[in-house]
């Protein structure tokens, strides 16, 4: 359920506002210093040990509103993962529809007296709102068997699997409730201290792997996909079909006994055939599925995109936002929200406007959730700023990764300070770069720690918020073009104010560049990352700006010595042993730089994100034929070397990396080619293009 956000006028104004459509009433977002003080709750001040920043939770809106709004709020984030389905009180079952504020529950309800009837409920929720005490967080999610039991405990720190993954993944053969009240009754008997064999039988009587999805094949899918008579290099000609050609061998459809029984079950139903990253992870992921949709739209599989997103806007409905992945343990998180510009994309290519037309509403609904859940509010030069961060507040360990977590953990000396581990931990999953230095916060600021120094929600990413401001503005221009004015307008002073914001808070003049920034330091994060340059990817800079800085960009990307690898963009140049830092290139990473500078325009910037890609490019094709493989990380040391580090072995599929290489392979189809000396450049059909698309470029 949403809260209302406040409206100019206080709450009579808010009142009088609740019956109004939800398309004409749209969310001011104010960004004040608002200095209520909560006693407790996720992100209180003195939990983070902010000093001039409080959190979204502080400055929420709703807290300005009568209690009934206040209660609402807590409600919503108390069962922040199933908050969208129909609710029981008592034996009658009340219709939720689908987490929304009070205005779209009266608008969608049939009756006033079903509205009533709805409404009542808030007695009971206020009485389950105060058994929630303020200081406490919820679990992962709302099955105990996957995120938070004695179960989970035991099994996943008994190892009876190496990779912590496979546990969440089972399913039960019984009812939660007798499986739990089963394990125990082991535990009763073992005195609390079950042997790994006992705890391996009773996982192996009471659950079951496999099972949930069906190897899918794309109805959309073409051997011979027309782009791959636009490439000129015969080896990557063939390598961009051999790619297309992976495809069905990752997609997957959820099978009907998951919609039947979805209790029984870690994986969240979604309706449409999907295409899996690769490997150990089989089900949708919410940022994978950008690189991926670019490359099937390359690929001519239109259909199959649409579903994506369907399958996205489907999780958002169910949980209030898009979680991390298909699975309930992922439920309490994000990651870097990219649903709009899938749409974007997928609008551009196919000029599908009644697909727009019908989830717009929920493209916003998205937006209005990282509004009201992830703000951080906090002075710099003066002036108080407000900016988006990775904020994924509930207890406890990750379930997929339950060991390493609770194992780390271990070291630190009191609960508030564990509590807080697993927020950054969590926070960081949130962010997609999980993990990287990018994150740690040394005793001096440094980011040379290791994980038992990540303070995530520290710090304001350049990527997240540079992602927001394109996706506000691009909600900006998707209502203009269903010819809603006054949203168009809303969305686009929102998307000003970031760009805005992003310039006065993330803009390192003296560098020339752009930096994450330490809230609680008041400093620069002054290291190398390749999300330094996002706002050029996600065009969240204007095109005036961008002319007088570019010679400064590229000098800076120069000295940072990020480009100096033969096997791609480094992570970071901290060899800190986590996956998402020095040696690994992540192709979403290596895409982000190479459409940042073509973004930045000038012809040395073109030229230098040519560079890049063909060297990219030629890394994953000398890695596909050394493996027959695509993988999701590979190693900058060595071209086409695959990459490691983390807490999971390196996985092949895969589908970000199959996308990147599909764009920069169709980006540069006229010129780019496997190998320095390659007799295909002859081929005279080709320069006809070639000439008239580098003229094109010079201009
Ligand atoms: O199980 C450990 C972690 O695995 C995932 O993260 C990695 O794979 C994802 C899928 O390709 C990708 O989106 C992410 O960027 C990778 O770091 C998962 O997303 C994590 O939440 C999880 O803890």
């Amino acid at each position: 359920m949403r809260c209302l956000p406040l409206i100019d006028g206080g709450e009579d104004a808010q009142k009088e506002n609740i019956f109004m459509p939800p398309l004409i009433r749209k969310v001011r977002f104010h960004f004040p210093s608002f200095p209520y003080k909560k006693k407790g709750g996720k992100g209180k001040r003195t939990k983070l040990g902010l000093r001039d920043a409080h959190s979204s939770d502080e400055t929420r809106n709703c807290f300005h509103l009568t209690p009934v709004f206040c209660v609402v709020v807590v409600f919503h984030r108390a069962s922040r993962d199933n908050s969208c389905e129909d609710v029981k009180a008592g034996s009658t079952t009340v219709k939720c529809y689908g987490c929304m504020d009070l205005a779209e529950i009266r608008h969608r309800c049939s009756s006033l007296e079903e509205y009533v009837a709805y409404i009542m409920l808030v007695p009971t929720i206020l009485a389950l709102a105060t058994l929630i005490s303020a200081d406490e967080l919820p679990p992962s999610c709302n099955r105990p068997v996957y995120c938070n039991s004695d179960l989970l405990h035991y099994v996943q720190t008994s190892r009876i699997y190496t990779d912590s993954k496979t546990f969440v993944d089972l399913h039960l053969k019984n009812d939660e409730n007798k499986t739990l009240a089963d394990f125990n009754e082991l535990l009763e008997k073992t005195n609390r201290n079950p042997s790994k064999e006992q705890i391996k039988n009773f996982v192996d009587e009471y659950f079951q792997s496999g099972n949930e999805i069906e190897v899918w094949k794309p109805t959309d899918h073409n051997d011979n996909p027309p782009f791959l008579a636009e490439i000129r290099d015969k080896t990557l000609r063939k390598f961009a079909q051999d790619i297309n050609s992976i495809w069905p061998t990752l997609g997957r459809k959820v099978k009907p006994i998951v919609f039947e029984k979805p209790d029984l079950y870690s994986f969240i139903p979604i309706s449409n055939g999907f295409i899996i990253p690769g490997g150990r992870f089989t089900e949708i992921y919410y940022w994978d599925a950008y690189w991926i949709l670019e490359g099937l739209l390359i690929c001519g599989m239109e259909d199959t995109a649409r579903g994506m997103i369907d399958n996205l806007i489907q999780l958002l409905k169910k949980l209030g936002h898009i979680p991390n992945g298909s699975r309930v343990y992922y439920a309490q998180r994000s990651q870097p929200p990219l649903l709009t510009a899938m749409v974007s994309l997928y609008v551009q290519k196919t000029k599908d406007l009644a697909f727009l037309k019908a989830n717009i509403e929920a493209l916003e609904y998205e937006l209005e959730y990282w509004l009201e859940t992830q703000t951080i509010t906090f002075e710099k030069d003066g002036k108080s700023h407000t900016l988006l961060r990775y904020y994924a507040p509930s207890t406890g360990p990750r379930p997929e990764s339950y060991y390493e977590d609770y194992t780390l953990a271990q070291q630190f000396e009191n609960e508030e300070r564990q509590k807080e581990f697993y927020v950054d931990i969590k926070s960081a999953a949130e962010s997609g770069w999980d993990f990287s230095s990018r994150w740690f916060i040394g005793p001096n600021g440094e980011n040379t720690g290791n994980l038992s120094t990540i303070h995530t929600t520290k710090i304001i990413p350049v990527d997240l918020n540079s992602i927001f401001a394109n996706a506000l503005q691009n909600i900006a221009y998707f209502q203009g073009l269903l010819h809603h004015g006054r949203q168009a307008a809303h969305w686009a002073y929102l998307a000003k104010q970031w760009r805005t914001t992003i310039e006065d808070v993330l803009w390192d003049n003296e560098d020339g560049i752009w930096y994450d920034y330490n809230v609680e330091s008041g400093e620069y994060r002054k290291y190398f990352y390749p999300s330094n340059v996002a706002p050029l990817w996600m065009e969240a800079v204007d095109r005036k700006l961008l002319m007088e800085r570019a010679p400064r960009i590229i000098s800076y990307l120069r000295d940072s010595q990020g480009l100096d690898f033969p096997g791609g963009i480094p992570s970071s140049l901290v060899k800190s042993g986590e996956q998402w830092d020095y040696p690994n290139a992540w192709p979403p990473l290596v895409s982000v730089t190479v459409n940042a500078l073509r973004a930045l325009g000038t012809r040395e910037a073109k030229q230098i994100a040519f560079d890049i890609a063909q060297k990219w490019v030629r890394a994953c094709l000398k890695g596909f034929t050394d493996n027959k493989q695509m993988f999701e990380k590979y190693d900058v040391e060595q071209p086409g070397r695959i990459g490691g580090g983390g807490e999971y072995t390196v996985q092949a599929g895969f589908g970000w990396s199959n996308g990147v290489v599909l764009e920069m392979i169709k980006n540069y189809a006229y010129k780019m080619t496997a190998s320095d000396s390659n007799p295909e450049l002859s081929d005279e059909s080709f320069s006809e293009i070639e000439l008239s698309v580098e003229s094109v470029e010079a201009n």
